[in-house]
């Protein structure tokens, strides 16, 4: 069974307007208020694909107590561990050109909240993987997520990770089994900017040699993506364009997609990356993650070709 852990849920505010304009107010066309976090984005696109998953997390007051509700009237398991506060909302604004994010810190956390996630991980049936996603909160233990991933590597499961953070560096030497950077994360982290296959290759052979066994590295609107298993790299491009309606939930989708196919198959990394970026692509057309309408169309036109060795 996957388990996902969204340290730092969020509700996401996604508004719609003509344009901002400095020192006025302006009037929304549509707003729309979802709940979402990066690990939780990935147990819904799970249960999109018919997979069950467990939702961990930290939630606070009336906005924790709205994603929870959300998350199980999906159908989705989750296992709350409660906190003081107010779950955080991020409000994110297209006016027409451009998405604007403003993404606020979240309820902050205690030592005591923490021994009760790990007191979760060592007990939690089927723990056979989990997918660690998204920023920590505030006055999380400066050791939280190696605590994590020991918790869950000594119950034998497999170790996901999407964090943005400079700690996925240091996280490489317990040997996760696979990381999503995107290509701009890619730079902060190894310091390679990301243009060319030679370039893809440079970085995806450092974030190896540091200890992580595969990288899935998603381009973001290039609508391409790379995936190395530390022998072989692969590349993935969309042959067609989309209409943008918010880029957010995107690359969490595109992780549940490439997990959903390759996680018990491994050789299958062509389709995996098919229904990866398709899934991604059409989660960009609309709020939230949408409902996945076009996905098997999508994933017909998507081109994979495996670089040279
Ligand atoms: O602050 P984090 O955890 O890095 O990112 C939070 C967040 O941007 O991630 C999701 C999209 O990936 C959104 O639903 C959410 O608001």
């Amino acid at each position: 069974m996957f388990y996902t852990l969204t340290a730092n849920p969020a509700v996401d505010m996604t508004v719609s307007c003509n344009g901002l304009v400095p020192n006025e107010n302006v009037r929304s066309g549509s707003a729309s208020y979802t709940p979402n976090g990066k690990g939780l984005d990935v147990s819904y696109a799970f249960k999109k694909f018919g997979v069950d998953s467990v939702a961990l997390g930290f939630f606070a007051g009336f906005t924790g107590k709205f994603i929870v509700e959300e998350t199980m009237n999906m159908g989705c398991l989750c296992r709350p561990v409660w906190v003081d506060g107010i779950t955080r909302i991020c409000a994110y604004i297209n006016d027409g050109e451009n998405e604007y994010g403003v993404l606020n810190p979240g309820a902050p956390i205690t030592p005591q909240n923490e021994q009760e996630l790990y007191k979760i991980l060592d007990t939690a049936g089927n723990l056979d993987c989990l997918v660690v996603s998204g920023s920590v909160p505030p006055r999380a233990s400066k050791d939280f997520l190696d605590k994590v991933v020991d918790h869950a590597q000594a119950r034998g499961a497999d170790v996901v990770l999407d964090l943005s953070s400079s700690k996925l560096k240091d996280l490489a030497a317990k040997k996760p089994l696979l990381i999503k950077p995107n290509h701009h994360e890619m730079r902060e982290i190894f310091g390679v900017q990301i243009d060319t296959d030679d370039d893809a290759r440079r970085a995806l052979a450092m974030a190896h040699e540091i200890g992580i066994q595969n990288v899935l590295l998603t381009m973001g609107s290039r609508g391409s993506a790379y995936f190395s298993n530390g022998e072989d790299i692969w590349y993935a491009q969309r042959q067609f364009n989309i209409k943008l309606v918010s880029s957010v939930c995107a690359g969490d989708s595109t992780l549940a997609a490439f997990l959903h196919k390759w996680y018990d198959d491994r050789d299958n990394v062509e389709d995996a990356l098919k229904l990866a970026l398709a899934t991604g692509a059409n989660v960009a057309e609309s709020v939230g993650l949408g409902d996945f309408g076009h996905v098997e169309e999508y994933s017909k036109r998507i081109a994979v070709r495996k670089l040279p060795r």
